[in-house]
């Protein structure tokens, strides 16, 4: 599992962990890891161009320090200070020393010099970033994307908001990112995570120090030990048997496509329930179908309702059956907007809400580029609106659940943006609800494998092939399945 600490958490940690140990020592552990990511970065040190971009915090003297020591080691450096009187005394003497030069932050020699890197420190700032860089430093973040050189960001893209993901304004765009003690919310959410490039942590002895996470990322063993896996004495009856009530006359292949999420679940048998019977035994001649409502459609340990539902009174009333069960329910597409909200509320078996950022924005009536822009608010704030688990879809997935750090999912391409993949997720994690999951698990770990899929099917591809891909990317996460 990889954690998250918002800046106030890790400020905490550090105060702790600095009154046990000599001045200096926690900004030499972090020059040290970085000046060695940036050699190996370079392939060498020797006759490498390196620019500086120097802040006046400690984030700027941890990229001089790093900077003496690559100087050290043959790089000619070139640190440009953006507030020369107030750059950090111990890091610029010791660049110095190292043979180091400084400009000040004059647009011509800084451009000309950073047109000529090979690599550039962006040591503007770091946790203690407040807001849109500065005009000056906008400048330096501007023409540092504009070079050829490797953009190094030393703890974060100086820009984006740590605790959030947000970019409030102009932003470093890193093709890496070094970061210190722990990973930060803003380097795993987007529209932030896309300027961070390749992430790598270096330890600098927070790890004891640190509180439970305010966010967390599953990675492949922690999946691996969550996911169903029938033993010796079991049934296709205790495996679990997911429902799913989907599709109409007009869509059809939504019923088809989250049968076909639903089916690579884990559960033991899938359960149709809806106008695309036909479509669905054409496919999967396994599925159970029955054509009356879902009340009268015999036992399951899960519901999956929504995709391509239409909204009609049938769709509305199956909706509600469906949500008065007392059985785990996952609300997806035309069902968050029949959803009667305080039957929501009111449910006591867990319930998963699966939005886009336009359903979240419906259901908090709120604007759309709002939610994009601030994921991890919107999500939290949606499930303490609805006491749900809510399952936020986009370019990055994030699930949230009141009292639990938030889950970020860190599988995903872009390519997963094409019509029908959102049925997919439903019904696969419907059926590892039906599996015995938890809401918050089956949630992030359907995410995760869809994920996985998404970035493993030959592009360009239909949500039918995501479906089909499921049962290769399950074992490459749990070999021994
Ligand atoms: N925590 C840890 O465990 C460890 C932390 N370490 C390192 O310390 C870093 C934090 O250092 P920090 O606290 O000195 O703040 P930092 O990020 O350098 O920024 C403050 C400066 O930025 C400026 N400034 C602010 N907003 C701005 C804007 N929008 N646009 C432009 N400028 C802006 C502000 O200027 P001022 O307002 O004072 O004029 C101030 O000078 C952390 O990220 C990590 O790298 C490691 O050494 C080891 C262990
Ligand atoms: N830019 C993106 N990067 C990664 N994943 C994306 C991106 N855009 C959408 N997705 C994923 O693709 C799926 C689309 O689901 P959804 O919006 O419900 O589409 P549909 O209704 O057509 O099935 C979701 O899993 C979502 O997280
Ligand atoms: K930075």
């Amino acid at each position: 599992m990889r954690h998250a600490y918002t800046v106030e958490t890790v400020r905490a940690a550090e105060r702790t962990l600095m009154s046990r140990l000599p001045p200096g020592t926690l900004m030499q552990r972090a020059a040290a890891g970085l000046a060695a990511a940036c050699g190996s970065l370079m392939h060498g040190t020797y006759s490498r161009r390196v620019v500086v971009l120097a802040g006046s915090g400690d984030n700027g003297g941890d990229a001089l320090y790093a900077a003496a020591r690559l100087a050290r080691r043959g790089a000619g450096v070139t640190a440009v200070l953006l507030t020369p009187d107030k750059a950090h005394p111990g890091g610029l003497a010791a660049l110095r020393r190292a043979g180091g030069r400084t400009l000040p932050p004059e647009p011509e020699a800084a451009d000309q010099a950073i047109a000529q890197a090979h690599l550039i420190l962006d040591g503007i700032v770091g946790i203690g970033g407040r807001g849109g860089l500065r005009p000056q430093a906008a400048h330096l973040a501007r023409t540092a994307r504009e070079s050829r050189a490797t953009v190094v960001a030393v703890d974060l893209p100086s820009g984006i908001d740590p605790d959030t993901g947000e970019t409030p304004g102009e932003t470093v765009h890193a093709d890496a990112t070094v970061t210190f003690g722990s990973y930060k919310p803003g380097l795993l959410i987007d529209p932030a995570a896309e300027h961070v490039g390749a992430l790598r942590l270096i330890d600098i002895g927070l790890g004891p120090y640190l509180p439970p996470p305010e966010l967390e990322a599953l990675q492949h063993a922690d999946v691996a030990a969550l996911l169903p896996t029938p033993v010796g004495e079991t049934d296709k009856y205790r495996r679990g048997v997911v429902g799913v009530v989907a599709g109409s006359e007009r869509y059809p292949g939504a019923a088809v496509l989250a049968v076909g999420g639903a089916l690579r679940g884990g559960a033991g048998a899938v359960r149709y329930v809806g106008p695309g019977a036909e479509a669905v035994i054409a496919r999967y001649p396994e599925t159970l179908v029955t054509s009356g409502p879902p009340s009268k459609a015999g036992r399951v340990q899960a519901w999956v309702v929504g995709p391509g539902l239409g909204d009609d009174r049938a769709a509305r009333q199956a909706v509600a059956e469906v949500l008065g069960s007392d059985v785990p329910v996952l609300v997806d597409a035309d069902a968050l907007r029949l959803a009667d909200r305080d039957q929501i509320r009111r449910r006591t078996a867990a319930t998963v809400l699966t939005p886009h950022a336009g359903e979240a924005a419906a259901l908090l009536s709120a604007d759309r580029a709002d939610v994009e822009s601030a994921r991890l608010a919107h999500v939290k704030q949606l499930a303490e609106a609805y006491q749900a688990t809510v399952l936020l879809k986009g370019s990055t997935t994030l699930i949230a659940q009141r009292g639990h750090p938030v889950r970020v999912n860190p599988t995903g391409t872009a390519w997963l943006s094409t019509a029908g993949s959102g049925d997919v997720l439903s019904g696969l994690t419907g059926s590892l609800l039906a599996a015995g999951l938890t809401a918050r698990d089956a949630a992030s770990v359907g995410a995760y494998l869809h994920g996985l899929a998404g970035r493993e099917t030959p592009v360009p591809f239909g949500a039918h092939e995501l479906a089909d891909r499921i049962p290769q990317v399950w074992r490459s996460v749990h070999p021994r399945t």
